[in-house]
């Protein structure tokens, strides 16, 4: 299991904390943010701040630059001195920023005084390369510096070769790699050579859309891709394309989605997934301006599964892209999970109607009979019966459901489980993982732990009830909570509206099993 995302180095960042709890109410974490002021409000240092105000960060704000532009024109663009730089740099020095964002940065002294502030304060630094406003007019001054119009170039090369995330869009990456990028082949390509550039890990965008054959298309109908490349990790992010006019900030807010996901805790690949998640909210929210065309619009942390993407890695098969079966009208309810098949003939009689064969220690035959003899009970009994890991032998023998963890994911033939009509249950615990569980669009998403366990080593950090909440109220998928879970917090979970409550020890550890299970059943029935 990747817990650790070793990505930045020298920040060591693991994704081991829940939204919710991290949003402290008496003291906020910074982001050190360096970005041009838009006059028209849609963009730069305006939409980093409101874009971290939303994410409960507060934006540190060094300007780079002043800029004279709206939707139509730029029509002046004046570097901010090296003096106010250096001054603005000296006033924020009092704060401990945990992340840093920058934008239009002006010229190579503004960009080596950034990366000397990395150095200094050993943070991430989130790097968005802006050359360009979407109405096509030019925000670095390129004849300024060297007088041969290749100081943007400059720029970006410094802040590439250090940067922990460089999220260029494809003409930007284009520009860097010095090759054109037509498919998505080209954009892995393109990625590699900007790792070889110095980045630590790339975010390339795909706005410009890429169809069913992986070619970059401008059509509506497509969806769009953004591709993450790091040396742990490769992945797609895939989201149904948004038709809408106000499209302007998207890439200011996705690199200050992301540092914000930082500065609260969360590892690379989650902040990465959460930026994602609220570009997809905020275009579908976003609206015009007196008329005008507007900026996609974050007001807060994103909270609806339309703008979950799928996350597609090299492990994933997405051949058919169908649903599982659901799990029918009948929340999944007090869930068990038990290692032999005899605890079914225990707890069937009493109601339960969902139950997990988990077995760690058989083999061979004696595997097969214990899931046969589960699979007979169930039947007999009308419960729901997931097979943990066991996907075969559950196809071959009619189980009602198969429940996979991450790492299943990989080896398991999905379309096989899928085609025999079985239900999918599959174990989460971050938004990377919710987000590749969303690829597979599974008939459950089980996520854990909730309290710490004894049951199961786990180094995640357990998310309570608050980072539970946070997912029962943005899933659509039936959601099951699983970890530490015991007679007392069940109600709590319960009164979330969870469809299932996953439980090892509390019942097959209790002294007496059938009075503790009629105790849950009796709270998940209410
Ligand atoms: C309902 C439910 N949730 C989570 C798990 C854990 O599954 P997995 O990650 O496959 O780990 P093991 O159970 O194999 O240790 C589960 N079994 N059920
Ligand atoms: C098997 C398992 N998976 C978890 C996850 O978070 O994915 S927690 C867990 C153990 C659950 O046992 P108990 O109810 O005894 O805490």
């Amino acid at each position: 299991m990747n817990v650790v995302n070793s990505v930045s180095n020298p920040v060591a960042l693991t994704n081991k904390v829940s939204l919710t709890n991290k949003v402290s109410l008496t003291n906020k974490v910074s982001v050190l943010t360096f970005s041009g002021s838009d006059s028209a409000g849609l963009a730069g240092m305006q939409m980093d701040s409101k874009v971290q105000h939303a994410f409960g960060v507060h934006c540190l704000s060094v300007l780079t630059a002043v800029t004279a532009q709206n939707n139509q024109h730029t029509f002046l663009v004046q570097a901010v001195g090296p003096q106010m730089f250096a001054a603005q740099l000296k006033a924020v020095a009092v704060f401990t920023p945990k992340a840093m964002k920058c934008g239009l940065v002006a010229n190579v002294q503004q960009a080596q005084l950034i990366i000397d502030t990395q150095k200094k304060l050993g943070i991430a630094l989130i790097c968005d390369p802006v050359s360009h406003a979407t109405n096509g007019g030019a925000l670095n001054n390129e004849a300024e510096l060297d007088g041969e119009g290749n100081s943007n170039k400059s720029v970006q090369n410094l802040l590439l070769a250090h940067s922990t995330l460089f999220t260029p869009n494809i003409p930007e990456a284009e520009k860097l790699v010095g090759f054109a990028i037509k498919d998505s082949f080209h954009i892995i390509k393109a990625a590699k050579a900007l790792l070889k550039m110095g980045a630590q890990a790339v975010l390339i965008k795909g706005g410009h859309r890429l169809n069913d054959e992986g070619i970059i298309k401008d059509n509506p109908s497509t969806y769009s891709q953004d591709y993450f490349h790091s040396v742990q990790n490769q992945f797609w992010l895939q989201s149904d394309s948004i038709n809408t006019l106000h499209t302007r900030g998207t890439g200011c807010a996705l690199a200050s989605a992301i540092a914000s996901g930082i500065a609260l805790g969360y590892c690379l690949k989650d902040a990465v997934v959460m930026g994602k998640m609220a570009i997809t909210q905020g275009l579908l929210n976003a609206q015009g301006v007196d008329g005008e065309k507007g900026a996609v619009q974050i007001n807060r942390v994103p909270d609806t599964q339309v703008s979950l993407p799928r996350l597609i890695c090299a492990q994933t098969q997405t051949q058919e892209n169908m649903p599982f079966p659901d799990i029918g009208d009948t929340p999944l309810g007090l869930y068990p999970i038990v290692e032999r098949a005899a605890w079914l003939e225990q707890l069937l009689p009493l109601g339960v109607s969902t139950i997990q064969l988990r077995v760690k220690d058989l083999i061979g035959q004696a595997l097969e009979d214990e899931i046969c003899l589960a699979i007979a009970i169930a039947t007999r009994y009308q419960c729901r019966l997931f097979i943990n890991d066991y996907w075969q032998l559950a196809i071959q023998h009619g189980a009602y459901g198969v429940h996979l963890g991450q790492e299943d994911l990989a080896e398991a033939q999905i379309q096989q489980i899928r085609r025999a009509g079985l239900r999918l249950g599959i174990s989460t615990h971050c938004h990377f993982e919710v987000a590749k569980a969303h690829a597979y669009r599974p008939s459950y998403i089980a996520y854990g732990p909730v309290f710490p366990t004894k049951s199961k080593d786990m180094p995640w950090v357990p998310q309570g009830v608050k980072g539970l909440a946070y997912w029962q109220k943005l899933l659509d998928y039936p959601l099951v909570a699983i970890g530490g879970i015991d007679l007392e917090s069940a109600k709590d979970i319960h009164a979330l509206g969870v469809s299932g409550i996953g439980m090892i020890s509390q019942i097959t550890q209790a002294q007496d099993p059938i009075a503790v299970t009629n105790a849950l059943l009796a709270i998940t029935r209410s």
